[in-house]
């Protein structure tokens, strides 16, 4: 059975060094109905991401939204964070599974390969992650996938998908349609002057459905 925890608007932490604002920025998002929230920074050192994980982790235990860290599995057990999220640059999933248990999220990154995406599901993710479906100035590593993909995946893998890579409001629909989940999205929420009001357009994308 496909994760009801996975679906809807999956937010995606910017890089920021202040954790009031983090936590500020990411309070607006989860009020305009952020389903997931993942701890992604690529800048701060250990202190600092063990400082904001906890943090954010508080925060999100208030809206019963689940926390998942990016890389780091050392961190999310640590804090026992709801899930970890692993690259082909990361722990194998199988590894993180065992290591987090079997009650935690562990979601895997399948840029445009469904291989991986069948490899993932079998040693034990909760979901799976395609992308980039466009360009991302987020991340700019990163390879081009078409939302055909998806369509196909959706008749191979049984766990939920989660579409990333440079999702705007105006594109985000087509994603959707293509049967993920959810969609993973870091800048156009986040770097919008009302976020609140960007999350809640973005739920509203799947309140049409
Ligand atoms: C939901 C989601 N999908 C993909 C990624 C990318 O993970 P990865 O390839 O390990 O790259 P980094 O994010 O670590 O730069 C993700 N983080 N989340
Ligand atoms: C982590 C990640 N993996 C593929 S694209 C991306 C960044 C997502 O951020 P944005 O929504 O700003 O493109
Ligand atoms: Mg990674």
């Amino acid at each position: 059975m496909r994760n009801p925890r996975i679906s809807g608007l999956y937010a995606i932490t910017p890089d920021l060094s202040n954790t009031d604002d983090l936590l500020n920025k990411t309070q607006q998002a989860l009020d305009g109905g952020a389903r997931l929230v993942q701890y992604r920074n690529k800048s701060a050192d250990k202190m600092l991401l063990k400082e904001q994980a906890k943090s954010l982790l508080q925060l999100c235990k208030s809206y019963e939204i689940p926390l998942i860290i990016n890389d780091h599995i050392d961190l999310a057990m640590a804090i026992d964070a709801d899930g970890v999220h692993v690259g082909l640059g990361d722990i194998p999933v199988s590894a993180a599974r065992e290591r987090f248990g079997p009650g935690k999220i562990v979601g895997a990154s399948c840029y445009n390969n469904l291989h991986l995406a069948l490899q993932a599901e079998e040693s034990g993710s909760d979901y799976v992650a395609f992308g980039a479906f466009f360009p991302s100035e987020t991340k700019t590593d990163t390879v081009p996938v078409s939302t055909n993909l998806v369509d196909y995946a959706k008749q191979k893998v049984t766990v939920p998908i989660v579409g990333i890579g440079g999702i705007r409001l105006i594109n985000a629909a087509a994603v959707i349609d293509s049967g993920c989940d959810a969609i993973a999205v870091c800048n156009d929420l986040f770097g919008t002057g009302n976020i609140m009001a960007r999350a809640l357009q973005y739920t509203q994308l799947f309140a049409e459905k």
